[in-house]
């Protein structure tokens, strides 16, 4: 096969089933994690592959804007924590009634039971001024930063390591608490460790805060609001058929394989 193989060129590009259906299950599988991590340390070859995961991701023009940082000193943990519970209770109060009941008994957050915290930021500048791909929506690096970090978070996935994505701060006291330059935005402040299991659906779900919404509602056809045509009725009836994750809760997958 890989005799024809071309220089600077992949031997084949298909995988095999079973390593597209590892794919698949990586991304139905993964969650968003915030009460289950263990205290088990993450290994640093472990920690080294998703990282390197994450920097292989797909940015505007090559741009590569992201750093991260590895948090793994209590002390930081407990400023980061101190900073999310502030933003938290604000974030509370906007809730009305029954609402922000529920959302008080979220828990949002496992910033200082989770062995790592990664905060993955964006440099807007690097490479100057014109990068290409992004002359006309300069937004095109942070989405490259958080392009990085889905990788990591399915990598992190594949490696039965959960992630859960913190978002409830005040940007520049969080910038502030780990020293990030003010011209360096942080996109994406990461918990992560072993998990005792993973949640077979989204914990916003489970709480009823809201469920996924219907994929076939969200397709538009030949333009916005364009209705599915005779052409389109396969796609319809396949979406229906592919297999995703186990409704059932009781099914949730075990964190170390
Ligand atoms: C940009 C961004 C920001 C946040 C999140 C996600 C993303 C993409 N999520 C996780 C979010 O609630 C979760 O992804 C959805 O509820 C869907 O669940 P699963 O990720 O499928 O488990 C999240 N979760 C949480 O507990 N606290 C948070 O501050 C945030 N912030």
């Amino acid at each position: 096969m890989s005799d024809t193989t071309p220089p600077g060129m992949q031997p084949h590009p298909g995988f095999s089933e079973e390593e597209r259906d590892a794919v698949y299950r990586a991304i139905f599988t993964r969650r968003d994690v915030r009460s289950e991590f263990l205290p088990d340390p993450v290994p640093d070859e472990v920690l080294a592959r998703v990282l390197t995961a994450a920097h292989h991701a797909p940015s505007v023009g090559f741009m590569q804007p992201w750093d991260f940082l590895v948090i793994r000193s209590p002390a930081v943990k407990a400023r980061v924590q101190a900073l999310y519970r502030q933003a938290n209770e604000e974030a509370a109060q906007l809730f009305e009634g029954e609402k922000q009941a529920t959302y008080r008994n979220l828990k949002l957050e496992g910033i200082v039971e989770a062995p790592v915290n990664l905060c993955i930021t964006c440099d807007r500048r690097r490479h100057g001024p014109v990068v290409v791909g992004r002359t006309h929506i300069e937004t095109m690096d942070i989405f490259s930063s958080v392009c990085a970090v889905q990788n990591l978070w399915l990598a992190a996935r594949a490696e039965g390591l959960g992630v859960g994505w913190v978002s409830i701060f005040h940007q520049d006291a969080l910038r502030d608490t780990l020293g990030i330059p003010r011209d360096i935005l942080p996109i994406a402040y990461l918990c992560m460790g072993y998990v005792s299991q993973f949640h077979a659906r989204p914990e916003l779900e489970k709480a009823g805060w809201l469920s996924r919404l219907p994929l076939e509602e969200l397709l538009h056809f030949d333009g916005w609001g364009g209705a599915a045509g005779e052409a389109d009725g396969a796609l319809l009836g396949a979406l229906g058929k592919v297999g995703v994750n186990p409704e059932d809760d009781r099914r949730s997958t075990p964190g170390r394989r």
